[in-house]
């Protein structure tokens, strides 16, 4: 069976800027692909055309083997997520969570049975009566993932969803995503200039850097590569720890 996400030679220019070269990869069912990449580096182009919501110049996309160039966003099963979560205002965290199932006309019992067992899920159930605003930034994070995840989408397209929280609530979310993922079997393409969260977010590993991507066959790969900067991060703080104990 092909694999569910098939990316190959897939490029892209914004005028005479090359933003995306040659990108090629796939994705597995289950698998998380953890890129890192810097800011500039063109993630948020390559994510936006998954997403279907920026158009290739060349190169394909396929799902399970079905081209995915003709098919709509809306159509494509992924759902992209980045770091501000985008909630209806108005509406409480129950029903933010539960639009995808209103919207396909879901029977009312399954619509609550589906939105509590999720907000369970998601440490929520507390909240479900609040509206956004009441909500801080981890909470309002994980009720966007809610948002996506009852629709269950095929792919999960994150573009630094956790770059606006502070280090110990980033910390909480990247477990929370692990334990979400695992527990619904979840494919996604993670997009982080956070090494760590890379680390600790990832089954495979990418680095994509001035729009060349490239995919590491083992985590040991990706920690070696001088341009990770891995090993010089790990070097850095295994010497403060030495200079911290000679000191005592
Ligand atoms: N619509 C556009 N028109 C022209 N240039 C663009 C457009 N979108 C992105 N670019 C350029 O393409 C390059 C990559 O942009 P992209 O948003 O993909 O980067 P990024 O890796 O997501 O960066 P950041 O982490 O800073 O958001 C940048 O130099 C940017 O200026």
């Amino acid at each position: 069976m092909s694999p569910l996400l098939t990316v190959a030679n897939l490029t892209k220019q914004f005028g005479t800027q090359p933003v995306l070269r040659d990108i090629a990869f796939e994705l597995e069912e289950g698998e998380v692909l953890a890129v890192l990449g810097r800011s500039g580096c063109g993630k948020t182009t390559l994510l936006k055309i998954l997403a279907g919501l920026e158009a290739p110049d060349t190169g394909t996309l396929a799902l399970h083997g079905q081209d995915l160039r003709p098919v709509p966003p809306n159509e494509r099963q992924m759902v992209y997520l980045y770091q501000e979560p985008l909630l209806f205002p108005h509406l409480t965290v129950f029903e933010n969570v539960a639009f995808g199932l209103r919207i396909r006309k879901a029977a009312r019992a399954e619509i609550d049975q589906q939105v509590t067992e999720l907000l369970d899920e998601l440490d929520l159930r507390g909240h479900a009566q609040k509206a956004p605003h009441q909500l801080s930034g981890g909470q309002r994070q994980r009720v966007s993932f809610g948002r996506a995840l009852i629709i269950r989408p095929r792919v999960l397209l994150l573009d630094e969803p956790f770059g606006n929280l502070d280090a110990q609530t980033r910390a909480d979310m990247q477990q929370l995503f692990l334990r979400v993922s695992r527990q619904h079997h979840i494919t996604s393409l993670f997009v982080t200039h956070d090494s760590r969260e890379a680390l600790t977010v990832g089954t495979r590993f990418a680095y994509l850097d001035q729009g060349q991507l490239t995919s590491f066959g083992a985590v040991a790969e990706f920690i070696d590569d001088p341009r990770t900067s891995i090993r010089s991060e790990l070097a850095f703080w295994e010497n403060i720890q030495q200079n911290a104990a000679s000191a005592c």
